[in-house]
């Protein structure tokens, strides 16, 4: 029997795209992360997505290709952009039609992992340390509502392949 699509959801750095992939080998399925499809289909980085063609153009692609994956995909984890859940009924369409995990992480951690890949994330490409420390604070004040609406949070302790796994077959 097929099993409903896996949506990993939250913050930037907080290690959607590396627990999906992992998660999508350890159980053999497919793993499909939004910002590499939109970075293929458009045969340019995320960064340069964002200043050639602007945030919103980013955001409707973001939004056309949920819509098709849903459309077309069974089976599958996905890891999305952090910002996918936070825009145009993303969140609900992904809730109506699969399984949504928050990866949940404190602020602080965040920072120490998004100091070093600063440069891949339009959003926070340019700021200082101050200015990413309260980016982050003012970005998951606004956008809890979104994450906190995913069917599971997942604490630091499930936020790995075992875990993940176990708790995947009780469901
Ligand atoms: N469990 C972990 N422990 C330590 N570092 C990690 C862990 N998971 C991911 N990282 C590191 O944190 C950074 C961000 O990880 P990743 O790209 O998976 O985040 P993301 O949630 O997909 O972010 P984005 O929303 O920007 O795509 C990477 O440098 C990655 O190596
Ligand atoms: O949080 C965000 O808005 C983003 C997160 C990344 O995954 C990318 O989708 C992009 O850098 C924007
Ligand atoms: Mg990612």
């Amino acid at each position: 029997m097929d099993a409903k699509n896996i949506f990993f959801i939250g913050f930037m750095g907080a290690g959607k795209t590396t627990l999906a992939k992992k998660l999508a080998n350890r159980l053999n399925r497919e793993f499909i992360d939004t910002d590499k499809e939109i970075e293929k289909t458009w045969n340019m980085s995320i960064p340069q997505i964002f200043s050639e063609h602007g945030e919103l153009f980013f955001r409707t692609q973001e939004s056309l290709l949920l819509n098709q994956l849903i459309k077309k995909k069974q089976n599958s984890i996905i890891s999305v952009g952090g910002g996918l859940p936070c825009h145009n009924n993303n969140m609900k369409l992904m809730n109506d039609n699969g399984l949504t995990f928050y990866l949940k992480r404190p602020t602080k951690e965040l920072f120490q992992r998004l100091r070093n890949v600063k440069q891949s994330r339009p959003l926070i490409q340019a700021l200082s340390d101050s200015e990413l420390s309260a980016f982050i604070e003012d970005k998951i004040k606004e956008r809890s509502v979104f994450y906190e609406g995913a069917k599971v949070i997942l604490t630091r302790e499930q936020q790995n392949v075992k875990s993940l796994a176990e708790l995947l077959s009780k469901l």
